[in-house]
């Protein structure tokens, strides 16, 4: 547990890296002028725990997995997985985790299937074991038809469900996960978070991932870190942070075609609201949305009314709230 800095030379070099237990970080980094891409990242995954990370495009996210990963130094900190000291060791990495990145490289020039078996192989599996696992997992992830064309043909969503089958071949204690979810129809999608939660619930996995499909990963994650240029500002439960943005909840409401402002309680109402064209957007205390939803649900101007919706918050709204103003959590 450590504090992870790395900062990116100005000059384009490719390298890699990182912890499981990441760091916090130091400002008394070496004076490199460059990016700061993670900044004294400190964060602990408790194993059995599926873990994202979150933030803003370029908060440092992949950084801070690739450090985890082993594939990139850091310029100090300490990266800890399953009492492995991947700085000094990064060669153990391939043995303990199971690393999926952005890109699929490597093996486009595969087929799925031999993608998948060959990862499986490079693990170590025998050629009967390796077999085994490249069919229950492209059946997991409906891929049996993909089966025999070679990466570089497929659309970019079936790669990338490919490079998820691959990255789950051959069991790994520990999965990181950049992005796995990117350019998939939503079947795909379910497909991979289903599987994500099997592995946690069947084989005892731990999951670092990150993405942006916050909606959706907010059903499988234990804990959220929440990064904004390359520092953590906030790290807790999804309802841990939901809660930090406010127990208000958001009221739609949209009108057949002009608001009954005659009715005073929708006048009042008015005066609240965010409008945009027919759509009024409200964020109220649950009690006062109750009291709204009753008034627009009655007489007049229910007549008046084309469709509702009362939510709380959701990890969006955190998200949203962090992107929309780089500076931490602020209240939506
Ligand atoms: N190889 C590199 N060389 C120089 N700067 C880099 C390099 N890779 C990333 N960066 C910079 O480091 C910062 C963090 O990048 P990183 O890819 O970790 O962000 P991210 O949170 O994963 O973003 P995204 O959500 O867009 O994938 C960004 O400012 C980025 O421009």
């Amino acid at each position: 547990m450590t504090s992870l800095v790395k900062t990116y030379p100005m000059s384009r070099r490719r390298a890699g890296a990182l912890p499981l237990n990441l760091l916090r970080s130091t400002r008394d980094a070496p004076g490199i002028a460059g990016v700061r891409a993670c900044d004294g990242v400190t964060l602990e995954v408790r194993q059995g725990e599926i873990f994202g990370l979150l933030g803003p495009n370029g908060a440092g996210k992949s950084t801070v997995v690739r450090q985890l990963a082993g594939l990139m130094r850091p310029d100090s900190g300490t990266v800890e997985v399953l009492g492995h000291d991947l700085v000094r060791h990064p060669e153990r990495a391939a043995r303990i985790l199971a690393y999926l990145g952005q890109e699929s490289g490597a093996l486009d020039e595969l087929t799925v299937a031999l993608a998948a078996e060959t990862t499986g192989r490079l693990r170590g599996l025998d050629a009967a074991s390796a077999r085994r696992e490249r069919d229950e997992v492209l059946d997991e992830l409906g891929l049996n038809a993909l089966a025999g064309r070679p990466l570089r043909k497929l659309s970019g969503g079936q790669r990338r469900l490919a490079c998820v089958a691959s990255a789950l071949v051959g069991e790994r204690p520990l999965l990181v996960l950049d992005e796995p979810t990117t350019g998939m129809d939503p079947v795909a999608r379910r497909a991979v978070w289903a599987a994500v939660e099997r592995r946690r619930t069947e084989r005892a996995a731990t999951v670092v991932l990150v993405t942006h499909n916050v909606m959706e990963a907010e059903t499988v994650l234990d804990r959220v870190a929440v990064l904004d240029r390359g520092r953590v500002i906030a790290c807790d439960t999804p309802g841990g942070l939901k809660a930090t943005v406010g127990g208000d909840v958001r009221l739609e409401l949209v009108w057949r075609d002009r608001a009954p402002l005659d009715v005073p309680q929708v006048a009042d109402l008015a005066g609240k609201a965010t409008v945009s064209g027919r759509r009024w957007t409200l964020r109220m205390p649950p009690e006062a949305a109750r009291a709204a939803v009753d008034v627009v649900t009655t007489g007049r101007a229910f007549a008046a009314l084309d469709d509702f919706s009362l939510a709380t918050p959701s990890l969006e709204d955190v998200y949203l709230a962090l992107g929309g103003c780089g500076e931490g959590l602020v209240k939506v």
